[in-house]
């Protein structure tokens, strides 16, 4: 029987070459004799008499139309786009911009035509070499192509040649009776299971990570719920049914306000997005937080997820303490540090700013005007407060050792050296603060490593070759003056510019004397409660004479004395008691001298009969000092009938034994420290 042919013309060497193997792969070549022709070569290959012409695309007719022999029939095939690449198509991402890239304008628009049709969802635009389209498309598909793609271009998917379609297929088998199509329909159906396939293995793919997932969200300690864009909840882990006991209880595909607990519902209701709150549900107190699910910019729903706060407080409790244990806490925050003063409160506010940075900070200040306590407030007052807060002083730790210490060691680095190495306090302090305190007394091999930590930020331990990047925020401190020492060169310019990025200067106590009483009020509570006292009162000479004095040691210094007097005194603290007044004037202790001395002058005015006006002289100058005037008005208020005569004789008796001050003209009389001494005295005999 004479073979059928069937001539297929087209412009492109590409299309005959696929259309031929497409023939030979349906097995349609077996029956029909496959004759393929591009467009230029048909003046020197004429088309096969009788055979069926079909042409790749309508827009080559009139150029073909001449060369067909008489008695043949012209189709013009249909084409279809071949999904090879079907997973990668579908990972486009619904609504995103696609360029779909071919030779020509003509056969651009073609396919764009098919794939909207295939019911891709993404926006297509066509582009052929030369042609316009929008600046954003990241994406290209091309049925075979790519050459053609733009530069630019992200990503391209090749799809690989159109083929023809089955309809073409069984418009050839018509043209010739021939029953035999069903063999090609069974190869084509071949395509669409393979097809069919790929989307199984895609859905299969899709379930196992759905499992995975599941798998996963069940075994975090936080209940998760996830709802959809209606409020319909898709997702419950095991933590999430055992907290709201939904054992049994249906909930996934159900409304959440018909399936969840009413009062819970209306907890997650009060939830902001993004927002950790408290919520109070079941005589509980958990912790919230909401979070929206967006793809693509559309909302798709919301997740929940919940834990007891009590079981997020233990387990920060038991971090801290770790850290206790190991001594890597900062105990003080900001409220633990007193004073009103202008000078002062601008510095907290200046330091409770810096707090919120991740820069180096300087403090600088003379000893005991608190640089540590500020350097504890102010990590505990930063991002990293639940970290380590590692402090190292400078001046307190031998220079054979601070290297080691500093950064560490490996085995072996030195003779010595513990097994397994050593780990540094540069390495403690990871993703917390290090505290370098009194920086002023760093070597100058310490200085030069300390200068490569904080360009580099990280280290390599002692004997060590690796390196060990390192987050740490560092605050260092120093009571020297760091310019001077640079100047005079024994510390390194280019560390102190390092280090001075954020600098803190402390005020000494003597520039702020206004803090003294709040700062004693502070310390007298501090140190009553320690000893388990009643608090004590300062007479006011007492507290005069502190604020007078120039406090060499600032607030440690007056803690210092305010802790001796929570020793020494009752109720009442007076001048003499003061520690730093004996040192002065060297009065000695209320010893066995002084009380000798008291004791003489008690009997004395006892013998004369006015030991009781002068003692109530004594403790009306404590209260603060007075003119003649007053003190006869108070006395006789207080029943003692003195004039103002013999007021003035108790004075000078008292003055002449010490006991008081008398000023000039106005300023009137005040008690002095052997004043208080004997008021002590008195007290502690009569108790
Ligand atoms: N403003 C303050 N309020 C309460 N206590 C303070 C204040 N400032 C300092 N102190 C107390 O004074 C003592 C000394 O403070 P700190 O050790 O922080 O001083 P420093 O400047 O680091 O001293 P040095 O330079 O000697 O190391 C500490 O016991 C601290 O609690």
């Amino acid at each position: 029987m004479e073979k059928r042919t069937v001539t297929f013309v087209a412009k492109m060497d590409e299309f005959l070459q696929s259309v031929v193997s497409q023939c030979h792969e349906l097995g349609i070549s077996e029956d029909i004799h496959i004759e393929a022709i591009r467009v230029d070569q048909l003046p020197f290959r004429p088309i096969t008499p009788g055979s069926l012409v079909v042409l790749s695309t309508k827009s080559i007719v009139p150029q073909v139309e001449s060369y067909v022999p008489p008695g043949s029939k012209l189709i013009v095939a249909k084409r279809m786009l071949p999904y090879h690449n079907l997973r990668e198509m579908l990972e486009i991402p619904k609504g995103v911009k696609v360029l779909l890239v071919s030779d020509t304008a003509e056969t651009a628009q073609e396919n764009v035509e098919l794939l909207r049709a295939s019911g891709m969802d993404f926006e297509v635009y066509p582009y052929y070499p030369g042609a316009d389209y929008p600046p954003d498309v990241e994406i290209a598909v091309t049925p075979g192509e790519a050459e053609h793609v733009p530069p630019h271009i992200r990503k391209v998917v090749d799809i690989g040649f159109r083929v023809i379609d089955l309809s073409t297929l069984l418009a050839i088998y018509a043209h010739f009776n021939s029953d035999n199509f069903q063999k090609v329909t069974a190869r084509a159906m071949q395509s669409l299971i393979y097809i069919t396939k790929e989307l199984n293995k895609e859905i299969q793919h899709a379930h196992l990570l759905s499992e995975y997932l599941e798998a996963i969200v069940n075994r975090i300690e936080d209940a998760v719920i996830a709802f959809d864009e209606s409020e319909i909840v898709r997702f419950v882990n095991q933590k999430a049914v055992d907290s709201l006991n939904l054992h049994g209880v249906h909930v996934v595909g159900e409304k959440s306000a018909v399936c969840l607990p009413p009062d819970f519902y209306e907890a997650i209701q009060q939830c902001e997005e993004n927002e950790d709150v408290l919520v109070d549900w079941a005589n509980k107190t958990y912790f919230f937080r909401k979070m929206h699910i967006v793809m693509e910019g559309s909302f798709l729903g919301s997740l929940i997820l919940f834990r007891k706060a009590a079981d997020i407080e233990k387990m920060e409790h038991e971090y801290r303490l770790r850290l206790y244990s190991k001594g890597l806490v900062a105990k003080y925050q900001f409220d633990d540090i007193y004073g009103a003063s202008a000078t002062f409160s601008q510095v907290i506010q200046i330091a409770k700013k810096i707090a919120r940075s991740n820069s180096t900070v300087l403090l600088l200040g003379e000893t005991g005007t608190g640089k540590e306590l500020l350097a504890q407030a102010i990590h505990n007052a930063s991002p990293r407060r639940r970290e380590p807060f590692v402090g190292v002083n400078f001046a307190a730790i031998s220079e054979s050792l601070l290297e080691s210490e500093l950064f560490g060691y490996e085995e072996g680095a030195f003779t010595g050296a513990r097994k397994g190495g050593h780990i540094g306090w540069f390495e403690l302090a990871h993703k917390g603060t290090i505290f370098l305190d009194e920086i002023g007394d760093a070597s100058g091999a310490i200085q030069n490593r300390l200068l490569r930590v904080l360009q580099e930020r990280q280290i390599m331990r002692v004997g060590g070759s690796k390196v060990i990047p390192t987050d740490i925020r560092v605050i260092a401190a120093t009571n020297q003056d760091l310019q001077q020492m640079v100047q005079e060169g024994t510390f390194r310019a280019d560390l102190y510019y390092r280090l001075n990025i954020l600098p803190i200067h402390l005020p000494p106590l003597r520039k702020r004397r206004e803090d003294i009483p709040w700062l004693v009020e502070h310390f007298v509570k501090k140190y009553s409660f320690d000893l388990r006292r009643p608090p004590f009162t300062l007479s006011a000479e007492a507290m005069k004479a502190l604020l007078d004095y120039d406090w060499p040691g600032n607030i440690r210094e007056l803690e210092n004395v305010v802790e001796y007097l929570a020793h020494i005194v009752d109720d009442e603290a007076y001048s003499c008691h003061l520690p730093f007044l004996r040192e002065v004037t060297h009065t000695p202790l209320p010893s066995v001298a002084m009380d000798r001395e008291c004791e003489a002058m008690i009997a004395e005015y006892g013998k004369r009969g006015f030991l009781e006006e002068m003692t109530a002289i004594l403790q009306q100058l404590s209260q603060g000092g007075q003119g003649r005037y007053n003190l006869v008005e108070q006395l006789q208020e207080s029943g003692l009938q003195v004039s103002s005569q013999q007021l003035r004789y108790r004075l000078k008796l008292l003055q002449q034994d010490e006991l008081i001050h008398v000023g000039k003209g106005r300023q009137g009389s005040q008690i002095s420290s052997k004043g208080e001494a004997l008021l002590a005295y008195l007290k502690s005999s009569r108790s």
